[in-house]
């Protein structure tokens, strides 16, 4: 057998819906491995292969369609460490005509591949086998790759950038990340739920994970026997990323002689979202997450560079676009300042994470940190999802914060002296709602510079506008209606990837001033020290 490691551009690229953005693999420096399952192996001559690249000459989708040879392409994470060795078994082993094998467990399509010997090499993930992708073998698909997914804040489809963008960050392997990369199988079968209106089937993109041995998930353990050096490493990552999908089975657990066991994170689909959202943390309640940080991770938190590593995303995962990146900025940001404030990582997850007491969701602290932060800024943040009905009056009644009610929707003027008004907006799902849809009115004291445009923009992919002009008062009144998607509870996620430049480096400076004043609160609070009551051994 030949392997060959190819540095053209192998496969047309990758579209999605035309009303969302292009995944732009054509920008990606693709490598490629053949190989054929006519020839014998020799792996003196893979190694070979990789010191002296070659062209494949099977650079086109319809050249594809004639060459029934499986292929796996590295898409995004050639230039992690083990990811070409894991990728050249998984070669090799597609070589000898073994077979994808799909695991039962998890919402989307997952599938092992086995060496010949039986030796378990990876798991792959298929990206429109995700769950509500049209090809997810469990009976949760039927929506186009770029909708909105599982959470309203990552696409369908963009899991696996997310799980190759958590090993690329995972620096040295703090947090154990097994080796994972974005690849492209072609003529592996994987699920197809239509194969007659499936022409794309030649190939499927997959993030590719070692597999890693293990005895046990978290699910099937109490934390009792967990390092506490594992838990705050898994824990410092899922906080840097915001990791929305932090459950105990994403925790593989691996029994050693003696105990603590070791744990491995796994399954990254859900890092890194578009918008702030509400993560999942496990490990929130583990007695571990309530002792303070050692030095060396202190150290390694202090040495943490957000812009560094959204320069490393922006080269190694460029598809994962800017929102995602400012979302990581943010939260290492976040993380950064709360350590340095001796918080503890359970203090730290709690502030991200949305209060739910079983009829109403709350911002969490973090949310509203941004929320502050956005309402300083100068500009006004009418373009924020957390508003769902707006309507504007340039008619000013600075001493009020409700300035009254309209056929149900409270009415609140809005100009940037008003710093108070974001906060008044988290009542916003108490007002009566209209069409089942939460609802509220905002008015402006500065109608000119209302983009009344880019509300259009924002919200024309799901929603309904009704733009009409009314008077109240001998004063103009335009009026915006429009449906938030339910994508969660309440429909809402605080965006921040909408801000020019400056303005994000302006809210980024003011969102760090507001962060001193929240941690002493934080601090004066005393919730996770009742959980190193639990009785426990480390
Ligand atoms: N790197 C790995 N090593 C060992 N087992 C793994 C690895 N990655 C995934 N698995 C196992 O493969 C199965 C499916 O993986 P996973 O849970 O990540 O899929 P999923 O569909 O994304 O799941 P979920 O519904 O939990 O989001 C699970 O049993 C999981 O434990």
């Amino acid at each position: 057998m030949a392997v060959a490691v190819d540095h053209g551009h192998g496969f047309k690229p990758f579209t999605r819906h035309p009303r969302c953005r292009l995944l732009s693999f054509t920008q990606l420096d693709y490598k490629m491995l053949d190989f054929s399952r006519d020839q014998s192996l020799d792996l003196s001559n893979i190694h070979k292969s990789f010191s002296t690249p070659c062209l494949s000459n099977s650079s086109s989708a319809r050249d594809d369609l004639h060459d029934t040879n499986s292929k796996i392409e590295i898409i995004i994470g050639h230039a992690a460490p083990r990811v070409r060795a894991m990728v050249v078994e998984v070669a090799i082993a597609m070589a000898s005509g073994v077979k994808p094998e799909p695991a039962s467990s998890g919402l989307g399509g997952a599938y092992f591949l086995r060496a010949q010997n039986g030796d378990t090499i990876a798991v792959a993930k298929p990206i429109d086998e995700e769950p509500l992708a049209f090809n997810n073998p469990k009976g949760l698909g039927g929506r186009l790759l770029g909708q909105p997914g599982m959470k309203c804040s990552i696409r369908i489809g963009e899991t696996g950038l997310r799980e190759s963008a958590a090993y690329v960050l995972d620096h040295n392997g703090f947090a154990g990340v097994p080796p994972t990369a974005l690849v492209k199988f072609s003529h592996i079968n994987f699920n197809i739920n239509n194969p007659a209106s499936d022409s794309a089937s030649i190939y499927k993109i997959a993030s590719l994970q070692r597999y890693v041995k293990h005895d046990s998930d978290a699910g099937d353990l109490g934390p009792s026997s967990f390092s506490v050096t594992c838990v705050h490493h898994i824990g410092i990552l899922d906080v840097r990323l915001m990791n929305l999908d932090r459950h105990a089975g994403n925790i593989l657990v691996r029994n050693g002689q003696e105990r603590p066991s070791e744990l491995v994170p796994i399954d990254h689909g859900f890092c890194l979202p578009e918008a702030l959202d509400d993560p999942y943390f496990e490990w929130l309640n583990w007695p571990q997450a309530s002792i303070p940080f050692c030095e060396a991770e202190l150290d390694y938190i202090t040495r943490l560079d957000p812009y560094k590593d959204a320069e490393t995303l922006r080269s190694e995962v460029p598809s994962i676009g800017e929102s995602p990146i400012r979302v990581l900025v943010l939260c290492t940001t976040f993380l950064k300042q709360a350590a340095a404030h001796g918080l503890c990582l359970a203090e730290i997850g709690e502030m991200m994470t949305r209060d739910f007491n079983g009829r109403d969701e709350n911002w969490s602290t973090l949310e509203n940190l941004c929320i502050n932060a956005k309402a300083r800024l100068k500009k006004p943040l009418i373009d924020d999802k957390i508003i769902s009905t707006l309507k504007c009056d340039d008619h000013k009644q600075p001493e009020q914060e409700q300035v009254g009610e309209k056929d149900g929707d409270k009415m609140f003027r809005f100009d940037d002296k008003h710093k108070g008004f974001l906060d008044q907006a988290s009542h916003i799902h108490e007002t009566p709602a209209k069409d089942n849809h939460p609802s509220m009115v905002v008015k402006f004291a500065n109608p000119p510079e209302m983009p009344l445009n880019k509300i259009q923009d924002t919200f024309l992919d799901n929603n309904i506008i009704d733009d009409s002009p009314s008077t109240t008062g001998g004063n103009l009144m335009r009026s915006v209606s429009c449906s938030v998607p339910n994508y969660n509870r309440d429909g809402q996620c605080i965006y921040i990837g909408e801000m020019e430049d400056e303005e994000w480096q302006t809210f980024l400076g003011i969102f760090q001033k507001l962060l001193p004043e929240a941690f002493e609160e934080r601090k004066s609070m005393d919730l996770p020290k009742h959980r190193l009551g639990l009785s426990c051994q480390f």
